[in-house]
């Protein structure tokens, strides 16, 4: 890595002592970190215009508070680079988000200063007001607790529930909301309407600032009679303005909004309000990409940029570790758009994710038929239950992670009431440098064990196709299509949709001593294995795409039970309780007594890397699994071309 010299960013392997700065110098701090952070991105791709938008306030933070003693959660986490090269971590942050390198989240996992384990979004106030609420009952007398949450965080519904609990238990926590109108896309919804009209006059804030601090002096207001005051600004608040502020509206004081680029202005503010008592939230106003102006006019393309020239802005969208655009996300948007121009019933249905799984071709086309709800997957899936209970039919695209926190959505409000809605879980599978949080490897498992499921994965694009054209038939009740990021693998993939036949899997390779039995997209590593096993051994191996997990294709394990000795499973997902544990559950059941193993993720978290390093890693890639399979079955590598033991 070429060390460029940036005089405050220099410290080596160490946190950097704002403390020793002088405070007029911190506006050349952030001047360093910045390029810092522009120049690291730039060569080695992560998310570029949170971090941006937020050095000021980072630099703020490390200058006001005493951490790691006082406790910082960042909401998502997708913007603490700064916070990582500013507590000790500037000199391995060029392995961010690379195979046994930095997380490109905060994770406690990697130093103190990462109080919280964060990636998914709006939980840093429910974190943070849980430690808050522990150091009051540890009676610990000087610890701040700061909870970093952006606009788009705050459309969580989980971040409501943290803040409806501030305002009734005793804590200090302070909530810093950092407003740039953006998440990933602009923003959306009332909340974010409501940050941009906030009617709190600055005038009004002054004042009520320096007479609370004038009262404390005079030990007029003290803890206990703290709440009766801030009933008073309220009353103030409301005759003074024609709304009431929501935050006061639960008596967790507001401050702002201020300018969350001044970071003199910043350090002030922060230094006068982080002894009161009581929750209290600061809103500062930011510029999503500040400080580069690629990123500050194109937020959306800027929020992870990939490889880029400083110099001139322009995004080098097709090296090697920075892949072309996802191809299968183009087939599905292009597809989505295809099938609701041919069937009015069809809305699209995101949480917040429009760009990143390519809502945005029927978005543009039909925008009163796509519904980007905010980071709010319980919400998307409730609302396309009841879309589909009135007869429409909601294609509600989730990532396979975020999916997660809408699993009783999925069990208690489409499932139990058997309603036609089409789950698209895009990003199933390894997803590469996102790491632990957004590898999506559960679903097969968490929709597996719920009634009434139909869950497919296709092994293609044109399988993912004919899948959505299957999907919306009519009557189809919950339908689960699973995929993952990129996978190009089928130029001319426009071919005629067709309806698949439900639980109906394919024989894609006749063979006699070893059936392989795939889910999804693993069928082009297991097919590359049997070329590799076939070429070394003298070995005849079966491959069959399952096709469908749930129902799954009864006849075609009838036929592979009776005929076969030897059955691999293989899936990118879960062990546990996934693809591989139904075929088990299926020969035993129907008491066929093969070998059988199964090829997945084993019973532990995948951390962060290239998806080709860590399906390696996981013996997953066809090297892995030619090897995991004539390891299995007794091959060894000195008896080349021996008739295997079967
Ligand atoms: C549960 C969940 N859903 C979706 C995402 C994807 N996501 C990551 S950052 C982001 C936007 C966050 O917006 P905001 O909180 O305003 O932060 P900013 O990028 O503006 O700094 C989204 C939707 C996520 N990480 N977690
Ligand atoms: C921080 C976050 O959760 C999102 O930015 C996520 O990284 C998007 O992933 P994709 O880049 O695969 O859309
Ligand atoms: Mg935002």
């Amino acid at each position: 890595m070429e060390k460029k010299d940036y005089q405050y960013i220099n410290h080596i392997n160490s946190p950097i002592d704002l403390k020793a700065i002088s405070r007029n110098e911190l506006p050349a701090v952030c001047d360093d970190l910045r390029q810092f952070i522009i120049d690291e991105v730039s060569k080695n791709p992560g998310h570029l215009g949170s971090n941006l938008g937020v050095v000021e306030l980072t630099v703020a933070i490390h200058y006001v508070f005493d951490t790691p003693h006082d406790r910082i959660i960042w909401d998502v986490g997708h913007q603490a680079y700064g916070h990582k090269i500013l507590t000790g971590r500037r000199d391995q942050f060029y392995t961010n988000r690379q195979f046994k390198g930095l997380c490109g989240f905060p994770t406690p996992k990697e130093s103190e200063y990462d109080s919280f384990g964060v990636g998914h979004s709006s939980t840093s106030i429910s974190a943070a007001l849980g430690m808050s609420v522990a150091s009051l009952l540890k009676e610990e007398k000087n610890r701040n607790v700061v909870a970093v949450i952006g606009d788009g965080a705050m459309t969580g519904g989980l971040a409501f529930e943290g803040l409806n609990n501030a305002s009734v238990n005793k804590n200090n926590l302070l909530i810093i909301l950092n407003d740039n109108q953006m998440a990933i896309d602009p923003v959306q919804g009332g909340f974010t309407q409501y940050l941009v009209d906030i009617t709190t006059s600055r005038t009004y804030n002054k004042i009520r600032f320096r007479a609370a601090n004038l009262l404390k002096k005079m030990n007029i207001i003290t803890d206990n009679n703290i709440q009766r005051i801030t009933k008073f600004n309220n009353s103030v608040k409301a005759t003074l303005s024609n709304q009431n502020n929501i935050f006061e509206g639960m008596n967790i004081r507001y401050f702002g909004p201020v300018d969350g680029h001044d970071v003199d202005g910043l350090v002030r503010i922060m230094s006068e309000i982080k002894n009161f008592k009581g929750p209290k939230v600061l809103h500062v106003i930011t510029k999503k990409g500040k400080g580069y102006e690629p990123a500050e006019k194109s937020a959306t393309v800027w929020h992870a940029p990939g490889k880029f020239n400083v110099e001139t802005g322009e995004r080098n969208t097709c090296v090697p570790n920075n892949p072309t655009p996802p191809l299968f996300q183009d087939v599905f948007g292009k597809t989505l758009l295809k099938l609701a121009l041919s069937n009015e019933k069809i809305m699209g249905i995101t949480p917040a994710m429009p760009s990143g799984c390519s809502m945005t071709f029927m978005q543009q086309e039909l925008p009163d038929r796509v519904f980007d709800v905010g980071i709010a997957e319980g919400h998307a899936v409730t609302f396309s239950a009841g879309m589909a209970k009135e007869g429409l039919l909601p294609f509600c695209n989730i990532y396979s992670s975020f999916m997660q926190r809408a699993y009783d959505n999925v069990i208690h409000d489409v499932a139990l009431q058997n309603l036609n809605v089409v789950f698209c879980l895009d990003r199933a599978g390894i997803v590469g440098s996102d790491g632990a949080t957004h590898h999506g490897l559960f679903d097969l498992a968490y929709m597996r064990c719920i009634p009434n499921m139909t869950i497919a994965a296709p092994r293609n694009e044109i399988e993912l196709r004919n899948l959505m054209y299957t999907a919306q038939q009519p009557d189809m009740g919950p339908f689960v299509i699973r995929y993952p990021r990129g996978k190009g693998t089928i130029v001319d993939w426009r071919q005629p949709m067709r309806a698949l036949e439900i639980a109906k899997g394919e024989c894609l390779k006749e063979g006699e001593d070893l059936a392989i039995l795939t889910i999804g997209t693993m069928a082009t590593n297991a097919q590359k294995a049997i070329e590799q096993m076939e070429n070394e051994w003298e070995i005849s191996v079966a491959h069959y795409d399952i096709r469908f997990l749930k129902p799954i294709d009864e006849a075609m394990l009838h036929e592979i039970g009776k005929k076969f000795k030897q059955i691999v499973t293989i899936e990118d997902g879960v062990i546990q309780g996934g693809f591989g544990s139904a075929v088990l559950e299926f020969m035993s059941e129907h008491n066929y007594t093969p070998r059988l193993k199964r090829l997945g993720i084993p019973d532990s978290f995948v951390e962060h890397g290239t998806p080709e390093e860590l399906y390696n890693m996981l013996g997953l890639d066809a090297e892995g699994i030619a090897k995991s399979i004539t390891d299995w079955i007794g091959c060894s590598k000195n008896l080349k071309h021996e008739k295997l033991k079967v």
